[in-house]
């Protein structure tokens, strides 16, 4: 009775997957198989999990965040160098509704031809698009929100951060906001994206998520963000939809989705993709 009331108390969780000690993983294995069947079960109910990789030396670790550092305090004229007119992609900063926020998107730089080269592999059609994010440091300790809730437009966000909390996602089971914590310092966030949804005709979660921070410490994370290539539709197989899985949307090209989600109409919509091409 006892520990059914703590069970019931503790807070919730994101599912946690350890991929260190099966790395490097080999296809059909034991391993594969309880590791796909982990994957499964978390993006079908989360919508997201906790990667836990030990494989990266913790000195990288530092240095991505000492650069991320230097980048943010770079002056502003100079940080605005890097625009774009892909929404969310070079520097975005100096929103009134969020005065702490600042991120950088990174496309043709050195760094992403080499995220580019490791992850083509992974993603042939992929075009991973890597952003570092700045959460400043609020002068009072009250909970202050650092993005609003919105889901990912993309296929699948991968998050490292610099050890200072502050993702919540929205439990699918009950509406609840769970809080990331991230449980070691080897540890990245996998989120489901609204691409991915689609293209799986609503098989996997996508989950709507926000940042709030109550601490009175810079937060930096680094998102790799993967997206279909420019010109790429998004369109369910057919064996995802059948009768208890009706086609949910109308193929798409993400890229043009994407131009729409920047408007004020898709910023302004709870459902962007819905409303782009919902059938
Ligand atoms: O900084 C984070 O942990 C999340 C950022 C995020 O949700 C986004 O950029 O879409
Ligand atoms: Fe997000």
């Amino acid at each position: 009775m006892g520990s059914e009331t703590a069970a019931a108390a503790a807070p919730l969780k994101i599912p946690l997957i350890d991929f260190s000690e099966t790395a490097p993983l080999k296809q059909d294995s034991l391993e594969w198989d309880s590791l796909r069947s982990q994957v499964r079960e978390a993006v079908e109910e989360y919508g997201c999990f906790e990667a836990s990789f030990d494989g990266i030396p913790a000195d990288s670790l530092s240095a991505v965040f000492k650069s991320v550092k230097e980048l943010f305090d770079l002056p502003l004229e100079t940080k605005l160098k890097n625009t774009s007119k892909i929404p969310l992609h070079g520097y975005v900063g100096q929103w009134p509704s969020l005065p702490l926020y600042e991120s950088m998107g990174i496309e043709d730089a050195d760094v992403l031809q080499k995220v580019e080269g490791s992850t083509k592999a992974l993603w042939s059609n992929g075009n991973p698009a890597f952003r570092v994010m700045e959460y400043k440091a609020a002068r009072s300790c009250d909970e202050v929100r650092r993005i609003h809730p919105h889901t990912d437009k993309d296929m699948i966000t991968i998050l490292y951060q610099n050890g200072v909390d502050g993702l919540e996602v929205k439990n699918k089971a009950d509406g609840q906001w769970i809080k990331c914590q991230f449980s070691r310092t080897t540890s990245f966030i996998v989120l489901v994206g609204d691409s991915l949804y689609a293209w799986l005709n609503g098989r996997v979660h996508s989950p709507v998520h926000r940042v709030t921070m109550s601490r009175s410490e810079t937060r930096y994370s680094l998102g790799l963000f993967v997206v279909p290539k420019a010109g790429y539709v998004v369109k369910a197989p057919d064996e995802m939809v059948d009768e208890q899985h009706p086609l949910l949307f109308k193929p798409y090209d993400f890229v043009e989705f994407f131009m729409f989600y920047g408007t004020e109409a898709g910023l302004k919509s709870a459902n962007a993709l819905r409303e782009y091409c919902g059938v």
